[in-house]
């Protein structure tokens, strides 16, 4: 058996950052951002209809193993998303719908996978937001190594514990807590921007002003 390295689970974030950001959108906020935020397109939601908020657990794993993953599943609480880097393997799905329903049991936000999943029929319609690259048939191994909890490259992107996660459609950014409320202020106004936008296109005045 592979040793599972256990770091201190991070802090949930603030409740007003959870609804703010669900008014929001994924590509509300990224447009307000000088920094790169969005994983890679290859990060996918299984359900387009569901969108994750929360406070990043990171999950290290290799060959298509995933016991870290199960024991992240109760290292965690409400608030915290599991995002998990399968370290590129191809060949094994590193969760599937029963880790999935303990999660959802447990209320933890959702899952965001650089790698492959499985039960993808039960997972394309749940409520609980799961993310990744795509689907195999063949189950994990259960043996280690894993580490929870210490800077990872998931989606083209660092990601440390406790940052803060979003999910939806488009896909999913990812920003450090220093930057969240600056993001959210931006956003709120891109919001405000892309409404009265739509109205005045509802109106008739269809051409932007700014390419005047
Ligand atoms: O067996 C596993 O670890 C993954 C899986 O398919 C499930 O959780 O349903
Ligand atoms: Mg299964």
């Amino acid at each position: 058996m592979g040793n599972i390295e256990k770091n201190q689970a991070p802090e949930v974030l603030p409740d007003d950052w959870v609804k703010r950001a669900k008014k929001l959108s994924t590509t509300l906020i990224s447009d307000g951002m000088d920094i790169p935020v969005e994983m890679n397109h290859l990060i996918k939601p299984f359900n387009i209809d569901r969108v994750l908020v929360g406070s990043a657990v990171t999950i290290e794993v290799e060959d298509g193993d995933n016991l870290a993953v199960h024991h992240a599943i109760y290292h965690s609480r409400p608030g915290h998303v599991l995002v998990v880097s399968a370290n590129g393997n191809e060949k094994r799905a590193v969760i599937g719908e029963l880790m999935v329903a303990a999660a959802d049991a447990l209320q933890l936000n959702g899952f965001i996978i650089d790698g492959l999943i499985r039960d993808v029929q039960t997972l394309s319609t749940s409520s609980f937001p799961v993310f990744g690259r795509g689907a195999i048939p063949a189950g994990p191994t259960k043996n280690g190594p894993g580490v929870i909890n210490q800077p990872i490259n998931c989606g083209g992107l660092k990601v440390e514990p406790g940052d803060f996660v979003m999910g939806d459609a488009d896909g999913v950014i990812v920003l450090p807590r220093a930057n969240v409320e600056n993001a959210l202020q931006l956003a709120e106004e891109k919001a405000k921007y892309e409404k009265a936008r739509l109205e005045s296109i509802a109106n008739g005045n269809i051409k932007p002003k700014w390419l005047e």
